[in-house]
């Protein structure tokens, strides 16, 4: 193709975005555009599956019955849009082998907010309430992102997101009206969970190297920061409602932005983490990497009776 043609086709592209046409898997699209969606689509698919083990760690030992069902649907929910969005990103010309080994061989990133332990059963309810709270604030405007496979996933994830987030704030204000150790205990896992839920939006639109572009594509509809302030005010009166401190002392309320001002996040944590430093990095990895090995039999069955059944096909067919 010459550079005429090619400039051509960004042109009429821009103009599809400009116009939010969804773009589809066989239209033509700026090869940039191909990978910055492969990247980010196939790291929230990692995040979905690594997410898994956190809260993994807790159905055997859920304190009730009705617990037990909702954390292992939850759990099951979050398998699913992992499967939706490498299905997702497949359709860019990516395979989920080579997916699989990008996560594996530490290529590819994860959420950082899955490398942190989960010590007792509030750590739960704060995942609940405020890490499927910020995946929602993150995924809802993800529901008009410009490319269709990846907005319609985000549709269906949100809906159940919406469950998993009422789930954990039950969780959190049963324990908040309990004992005085119960209620310590979802204190505690608000303290530890609270600023790692806020690093998880990204680093600052000023740190951000993606942000313009992914803007400009409407691939992200919102910046990091913005989200970030909206995941706080509409998480602040939820903690006051249920009578928890949020572990901020320079949090207030400020009426001429008609938002909360809060304390400096510690973004050396944030790079480390992703780095792969955080508290469970090397645990999660190899938990995943364990059960893809653990797993082959598995595969290698399937596939030989799908082979099984196209030899059969063909030999009747003949
Ligand atoms: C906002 C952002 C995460 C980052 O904005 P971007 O424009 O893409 O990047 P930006 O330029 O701002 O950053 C520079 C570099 O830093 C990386 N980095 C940034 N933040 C993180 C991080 N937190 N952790 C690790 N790395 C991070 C970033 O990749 C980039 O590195 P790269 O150049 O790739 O090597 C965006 O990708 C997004 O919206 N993704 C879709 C949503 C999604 O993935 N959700 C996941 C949670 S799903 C969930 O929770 C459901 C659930 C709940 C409960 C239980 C189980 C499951």
């Amino acid at each position: 193709m010459s550079e005429k043609e090619v400039k051509n086709l960004e042109r009429l592209f821009e103009d599809r975005i400009a116009r939010d046409e969804k773009i589809e898997p066989k239209d033509w699209m700026p090869e940039k555009y191909r990978q910055t969606h492969i990247r980010q689509i196939s790291q929230h698919a990692h995040s979905e599956i690594v997410g898994m083990l956190p809260e993994g760690n807790w159905i055997t030992r859920a304190p009730s019955l009705r617990r037990k069902v909702a954390l292992l649907a939850k759990v099951q929910d979050e398998a699913g849009h992992g499967l939706y969005l490498y299905s997702a990103c497949e359709t860019l010309g990516v395979s989920r082998d080579e997916l699989y080994d990008q996560l594996h061989t530490g290529k590819a990133k994860y959420s950082s907010i899955f490398n942190y332990p989960t010590i007792t059963w509030a750590d739960i309810g704060a995942i609940g309430w405020l890490v499927d709270g910020a995946a929602i604030i993150n995924q809802v405007p993800l529901c008009s992102t410009s490319y269709g496979p990846y907005a319609r996933a985000m549709i269906r994830v949100c809906k159940e997101e919406s469950f998993h987030q009422r789930q954990g704030f039950e969780i959190m204000m049963n324990l908040a009206k309990g004992s005085k150790e119960q209620k310590a205990m979802a204190q505690d896992a608000l303290n530890r969970w609270w600023w790692p839920s806020l690093m998880m939006l990204g680093p600052t639109d000023a740190e951000s190297v993606h942000t313009e572009q992914s803007m400009k594509w409407k691939l992200k509809r919102k910046t990091n920061d913005e989200l970030r302030q909206q995941f706080i005010d509409q998480t602040v009166p939820q903690a006051e409602l249920i009578g928890l401190t949020i572990p901020d002392s320079d949090l207030k309320w400020n009426e001429e932005r008609g938002s909360y001002d809060f304390g400096a996040i510690d973004w050396d944590e944030f790079w480390q983490v992703v780095k792969g430093h955080g508290p469970c990095n090397q645990e999660r990895m190899s938990a995943r990497v364990n059960a893809w090995e653990n797993g082959e039999w598995v595969r290698d069955a399937a596939m030989a009776y799908a082979e099984k059944q196209e030899d059969k096909k063909l030999k009747k067919a003949i």
